[in-house]
């Protein structure tokens, strides 16, 4: 058994974000990997009409859990749900269940986050900032407590070219822009959003960074380390090959050009893709984990877990990729067949968005009218341009990410785990 996995058994384990992309592939690892583990305890906020039982049954029913469901027979009594809401400022966690989190947690990976690029600062603030301060003193009050990891994204800082392994210092303290959540009103708050966010392009990334400042300026004594991933895609190995579960970051734009609905792209082609699968970035985020609770380093240590300058690929490369998957496995019920090109300025992307998605659509929805069926591609048509406008800065831009601590990482691991985390590099 590997190192890193027999470092897991028997600890219990908090995980915020646990129904989310990554956090469900990080509990799939754990209960395949280290099913002697003592307990993962969940963060999960009734949604949808759903109790917590039933969002825990839901996701553990996904395709992800197969391999688990054979090595792991009791996953259910493993999983400890804990009702608990980010968006309150006591988190809504009960007066019990904390009890058992702050008596029993051994490991935190704190994965829980707003990613929406066009959330209100407020929500924003409140979910990557305020939170993470919250969740910052529980973590203080767990006498059992061996690491925590407070996963942020290699964008935090992304109004700089070249971005090493240290907390950047943001213009505005968090704590004044928390008490100014408190008393501004959101119109206020919209009005002064784009000067707080500065040369940042939208409030996730503003926000992600003000958490990485409350981790630094309130971890105390807590033994921290920061995992920073730049774009997640599908996963690469584990537990099997394509798994996604959003349509978040390149995953929607993806299958938009295999649906082809996606016909052009404002883009660099020579700007570098950088694209981790997320079992990768979990495989990372656990040997974080086992490296930081054994050999307690004397400062909270960043990993960029980015493949830029490790095996970097561009978007053009990406584009040819995907036309050519696309060519030999279609989708079914394409709109059109895939094609899909990068446009590099304004004037021919507004031209082809107008000529090869506006302008479809309509005529599409004419005809479903036409034929007493419901309208739908122009609204869709409309989603889609306005995801890309969201994404367009990052396939425009390319970052130099340094990885000095991931490498020192890597030198640690035993030749069986380095293995594991160097195959998809
Ligand atoms: C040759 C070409 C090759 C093409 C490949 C190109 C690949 C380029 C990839 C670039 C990726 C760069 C990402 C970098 C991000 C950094 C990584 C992180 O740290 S951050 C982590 C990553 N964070 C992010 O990526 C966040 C980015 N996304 C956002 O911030 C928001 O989704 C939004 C503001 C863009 C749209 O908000 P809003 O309009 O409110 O839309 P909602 O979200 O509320 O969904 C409503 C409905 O729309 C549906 N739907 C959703 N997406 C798509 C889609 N792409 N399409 C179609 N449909 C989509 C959705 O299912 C839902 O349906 P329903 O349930 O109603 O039926
Ligand atoms: N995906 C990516 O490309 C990248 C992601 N990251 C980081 O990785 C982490 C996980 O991202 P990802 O898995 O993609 O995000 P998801 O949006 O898939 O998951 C977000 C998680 O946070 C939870 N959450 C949101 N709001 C609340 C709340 N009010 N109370 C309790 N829980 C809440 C969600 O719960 P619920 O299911 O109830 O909504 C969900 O479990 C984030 O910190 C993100 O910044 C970093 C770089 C890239």
């Amino acid at each position: 058994m590997s190192m890193i996995a027999a470092f897991y058994g028997g600890k219990s384990i908090l995980i915020t974000g646990a129904t989310g992309f990554m956090g469900k592939v990080l509990i799939e690892k754990l209960l395949r990997t280290s099913s002697e583990l003592r307990a993962i305890y969940v963060l999960v906020r009734p949604k949808a009409g759903q109790t917590l039982q039933q969002r825990v049954h839901q996701m553990l029913d996904c395709k992800l859990f197969d391999k688990v469901k054979e090595v792991c027979p009791d996953l259910h009594a493993k999983i400890r749900p804990i009702s608990a809401d980010l968006d309150h400022n006591d988190l809504a966690i009960g007066k019990e269940d904390m009890q058992e989190l702050l008596s029993c947690t051994n490991i935190v990976f704190h994965c829980a986050a707003t990613v929406r690029f066009d959330d209100h600062l407020r929500h924003a603030v409140q979910l990557n900032v305020k939170a993470t301060q919250q969740l910052l003193l529980m973590a203080s009050q767990m006498p059992k407590l061996e690491a925590f990891i407070h996963i942020s994204t290699a964008f935090a800082n992304c109004n700089l070219k070249h971005i090493d392994e240290v907390v950047y210092p943001c213009p505005v303290e968090p704590k004044q822009i928390m008490d100014s959540m408190e008393w501004l009103d959101d119109s206020i708050i919209e009005e002064i959003t784009p000067k707080l966010i500065g040369d940042r392009p939208n409030t996730y990334t503003y926000t992600k960074a003000l958490g990485e400042m409350v981790v630094q300026q309130e971890s105390g004594n807590l033994n921290m380390a920061i995992v920073r991933p730049s774009i997640v895609g599908a996963t690469w190995q584990e537990p099997f090959p394509g798994w996604v579960d959003n349509l978040n970051g390149p995953s929607g734009l993806i299958i938009a050009t295999g649906k082809g609905l996606l016909r052009s792209i404002r883009a660099t082609p020579m700007a570098v893709a950088d694209l981790i699968p997320v079992d990768t970035v979990v495989n990372l985020t656990l040997a974080v984990g086992w490296y930081t609770a054994v050999h307690r380093p004397k400062s909270t240590l960043i990993y960029h877990c980015t493949s830029g300058n490790l095996n970097p690929c561009k978007w053009g490369d990406m584009g040819l990729q995907v036309l050519a998957t696309f060519e030999k496995i279609p989708l079914e019920r394409a709109f059109r067949r895939p094609y899909a090109d990068f446009t590099t300025n304004s004037i021919t992307t507004h031209y082809w968005n107008t000529v090869s998605h506006r302008a479809p659509a309509l005529i599409y929805d004419f005809y479903l009218r036409l034929t007493g069926r419901k309208p739908r591609f122009t609204k869709l048509m409309n989603r889609l341009l306005k995801t890309i406008s969201m994404l367009e800065y990052f396939i425009n831009n390319s970052w130099e990410w340094s990885t000095g601590n991931m490498e020192m990482l890597m030198s640690e691991l035993s030749p069986e785990d380095k293995r594991e985390l160097r195959s998809t590099y």
